[in-house]
């Protein structure tokens, strides 16, 4: 049995292997990107050992500068990148450099396409690290010893890519990382000091810790203006090939678009540029700086209730923990980017920063900043703005629900689906809306269904559509919860089409108001007769003016529980207390008019039956009993044929 001092090959993960296969066939045309993640792992960790420095200086002191290098050896075709931060023990090694810790990576890899340019970029989502070394060698090994563990300690890892790794216990003189990259053949030139210096440069230079090569040493000249020998004894020099300043310490004007966007890179793991972001230094009471970025494309765990979210969090310039989710509310999940405190303590948790007033200040700052530029770019960026809301539309959703004191703020930034442009595309916004409204109109109108045809085409819709008022159509899972919080917007109701009472004949004359009393009266032994036969089903038949072109619909109280919200409800589970809608009917359908003179008690109460399940099925429902429904269908169909 193999010791753990003795060589020991184990297997990668599945993921691993196929997340391998995928990134060195579709990232082939952007390898040099393999740098860029690799220094930003290795600059993690410093940071990481910094921030445990604080509680225990001793892991410091035997090398105390940190920092990241980068060496070359073109005749050997190895790129090192060394540096002395955390580093890893064995299990570290085998934990991290083997398998895959993030949720639904299974799933992730299942949305692959074979696609080059697809999968390129579902990759760069998901973020590629430090297997992205294996674009470009055939051959990595990791070195590293664990700050704080003897000499003794440390671990050689090494691979091919192609299924398992080495592993073995090894003497390390110094603390930290040091990888090195057998590049393959073809891919040699990036032995290169000219090379990794201008990569250095363009996507590593806002890496807040020196990332240093070896000095380049011109030889002196001798009298005659020749070279002296090199001495060969003299000990190499390094040198910062970065700017090695935290960027955001940086002043705007100072920071290019390229910078800000590479920065993005790092903090987010992300690939892709950001969309927008916003860069601030609050002085004052509390004192602190933020840069806050708007990611172009929804992460694919999004939707995961345990998704990593936060922001970076530095105290006084020192890293003090990833994903401090307490300075953004939930609905804020896809925001990356970093916060520098002045005002916390260098030994700031978790658990303090739930129940810290600055914190909470700082929450409601930085929340309100991202609403601001989240405003701007809709008022100024339509189009970028739309792209954003097609990624992030459904998190902002749970908006009014979340943080009921910005929820008029929130309100201008939601867009919908309506009836204006009757397409499924969540495009008009409620200013809009508002803008557009008829003269008499005072509420805003929405109607919530399982998906968007059943809303666009709910018999709810008719009256509305023939007065020519706009109705909001709400499809997501999430809309309904939504609009319980809204309320109003601008001073408007909301009302559900589908609720109580519509009241759009308000400037009815008293002729037409006498002429609607009368027809109630004439039908009433009609409604009367209805309700006897549906009387388990529903709690009234009554007449109405909502429908134009079908006969019946389904109405529930203008306090009720919307009857989607009651069938999610119900499918997760919860019991729910009995409520029954009510069956609202249009008296000059030619159905209903039959009806009131079908003298055969069995054949009327068929169509009543009738009535009640098409209702029940054009707002998305499902029936009780779909074989009777089928079956009083047919003998309506052979009575017709007949
Ligand atoms: N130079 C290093 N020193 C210490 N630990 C490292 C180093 N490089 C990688 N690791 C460890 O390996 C883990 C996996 O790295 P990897 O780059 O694959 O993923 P990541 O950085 O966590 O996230 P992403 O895949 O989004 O880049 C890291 O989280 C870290 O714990």
């Amino acid at each position: 049995m193999a010791t753990e001092t003795q060589k020991e090959t184990l297997g990668f993960q599945t993921e691993v292997k196929q997340l391998l296969h995928l990134m060195i066939h579709s990232l082939y045309s952007n390898k040099e990107i393999f740098l860029r993640e690799l220094i930003s792992n290795a600059s993690d960790a410093v940071d990481k050992l910094r921030f445990e420095s604080v509680s225990n200086a001793d892991l410091l002191s035997e090398d105390p500068n940190l920092r990241v290098r980068l060496e070359f050896d073109n005749e050997a075709g190895t790129v090192i990148i060394d540096d002395n931060g955390i580093g890893m023990n064995r299990d570290d090694a085998i934990n991290n450099l083997g398998t895959i810790a993030k949720s639904g990576t299974a799933q992730f890899l299942e949305q692959l396409s074979g696609d080059q340019k697809k999968d390129s970029q579902l990759i760069g989502q998901f973020g590629v690290g430090f297997y992205s070394a294996f674009i470009v060698a055939d051959k990595v090994t990791v070195e590293t010893r664990k700050a704080g563990a003897a000499t003794d300690e440390a671990v050689r890892w090494e691979s091919s890519g192609d299924g398992d790794f080495t592993i073995e216990a090894i003497e390390k003189e110094t603390r930290g990382t040091r990888i090195t990259l057998h590049l393959k053949a073809d891919e040699k030139d990036f032995a290169d000091n000219y090379r990794l210096r201008s990569l250095v440069t363009k996507y590593s230079d806002h890496i807040s810790i020196p990332v240093e090569m070896e000095k380049v040493v011109y030889p002196e000249m001798d009298e005659e203006g020749n070279p002296k020998p090199v001495d060969e004894n003299q000990a190499v020099e390094f040198e910062a090939v970065n700017s090695a300043k935290a960027l955001w310490t940086r002043a705007r004007s100072e920071v290019s678009d390229e910078e800000y966007s590479e920065f993005y890179k790092h903090v987010s793991h992300d690939f892709q540029d950001p969309i927008k972001w916003s860069h601030n230094k609050v002085e004052g009471k509390l004192e602190y700086t933020s840069l806050l970025y708007v990611p172009s494309k929804a992460p694919h765990d999004l939707w995961n209730r345990d998704m990593q979210r936060g922001l970076k969090l530095y105290v006084q310039r020192v890293f003090i923990m990833d994903e401090a989710e307490a300075f953004l509310p939930p609905y804020m999940r896809f925001v990356k980017g970093v916060v520098d405190s002045n005002d916390l303590s260098l030994n700031v948790s978790r658990e303090i920063l739930q129940n810290d007033k600055a914190v909470d200040s700082m929450r409601s700052a930085l929340t309100k900043r991202v609403l601001d530029m989240l405003s701007k770019m809709a008022k100024n960026e339509s189009e970028k703005y739309q792209t954003f809301w097609d990624e992030f539309g459904n998190v902002l959703k749970e908006g009014p629900a979340d943080d009921f004191g910005n929820k008029d703020k929130i309100a201008q930034l939601l867009r919908f689906s309506t009836t204006h442009t009757d397409k499924a595309e969540q495009t008009e916004s409620l200013a809009g809306y508002v803008e557009r409204m008829s003269e008499g109109q005072d509420k805003i109108y929405y109607i919530y269904a399982e998906n968007h045809n059943t809303a666009k085409n709910s018999p709810h819709l008719e009256i509305l559509r023939k007065k020519g008022f706009e109705v909001l159509l709400l499809s997501d899972r999430i809309d309904e919860w939504m609009m319980s919080s809204l309320q109003e917007f601008d001073g408007k109701k909301f009302q559900d089409v589908t609720k109580g009472k519509l009241d759009l004949a308000e400037d009815e004359t008293e002729e037409a108001k006498k002429e609607k009393e009368q027809k109630a009266e004439e039908i009433k032994p009609l409604l009367d007769r209805m309700k006897a036969v549906l009387e388990e089903q529903v709690t009234d038949v009554t007449s109405t003016d909502r429908l134009t072109n079908s006969p019946a619909c389904l109405v529930v109280g203008e306090y009720d529980m919307g009857l989607q919200m009651r069938r999610l409800l119900e499918q997760a589970g919860q019991a729910m207390p009995e409520s029954k809608p009510s069956l609202e009917i249009n008296p000059d359908h030619p159905i209903v008019v039959k009806m009131d003179s079908e003298a055969d008690e069995e054949r009327f109460s068929d169509m009543a039956w009738l009535l009640f399940e098409q209702a029940t099925l054009s707002e998305g429902g499902q029936l009780d009993d779909p074989a009777s429904f089928v079956s009083r269908m047919n003998k309506l169909i052979v009575q017709l044929s007949q």
